[in-house]
């Protein structure tokens, strides 16, 4: 968190404290070996809507992160762990960090795991961007309006399923008179 805000160049304690009473979980992936590889997800397509992703692969490989048009495998390194940016950092960082579309593939001969902690805040603490990183944005507007996880946690959960466009939809759908009506209005369909 130390490194993200000097990344941003914001106060380097402000996102350690942010997430000091945070409420992460951890989950354990099994993808068993599958048949017909080509037919088959794992984990689809989608971008963590949390704040920040620290996943550990074995070995085996099948994680690939979609850049520049293009899915590109993840090689495991050993003892190597990978961070993923999620929908909340990104909308802390008012946009300028984006979380990052991603997938695990099964194969055919051989069983994979994955240990994926996901850093979440608090469930009722609001998610704003700190006035300097509004500022420096393109446009020098608010992207995205303050929300709680439990927003967004509802509305991933119930109502649409994460992908790049998450934080665009949720902002409709969060800002919307008639929540129970939702229907998505920003694609990316490159993938
Ligand atoms: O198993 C993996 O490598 C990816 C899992 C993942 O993206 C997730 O659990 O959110
Ligand atoms: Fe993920």
């Amino acid at each position: 968190m130390e490194l993200l805000a000097i990344g941003l160049g914001v106060d380097r304690m402000l996102y350690r404290e942010f997430f000091e009473d945070a409420v992460s979980i951890m989950r354990t992936n099994l993808y068993p070996t599958c048949q017909e590889p080509n037919l088959s997800l794992g984990t689809g397509p989608h971008c963590d809507p949390n704040a920040l992703t620290i996943l550990h692969q074995d070995l085996v490989g099948g994680l690939d992160v979609f850049v520049d048009n293009k899915w590109h495998k993840v090689r495991p390194v050993l003892g190597a762990l990978v961070i993923n940016i999620g929908d909340v950092f990104a909308a802390l960082s008012n946009g300028i960090y984006r979380s990052c579309l991603h997938r695990a593939a099964v194969n055919s001969h051989k069983e994979r795991r994955s240990l994926v902690f996901f850093m979440c805040p608090r469930a009722d603490k609001v998610v704003k961007p700190a006035e300097e990183l509004v500022r420096r944005s393109e446009g020098g507007t608010r992207k995205f309006p303050d929300f709680t996880w439990s927003d967004l946690l509802e509305f991933t959960q119930n109502h649409y399923r994460v992908n790049e466009t998450t934080l665009e939809n949720f902002t409709d759908w969060f800002l919307s008179a008639d929540r129970s009506n939702f229907k998505p209005t920003h694609f990316k369909t490159s993938h």
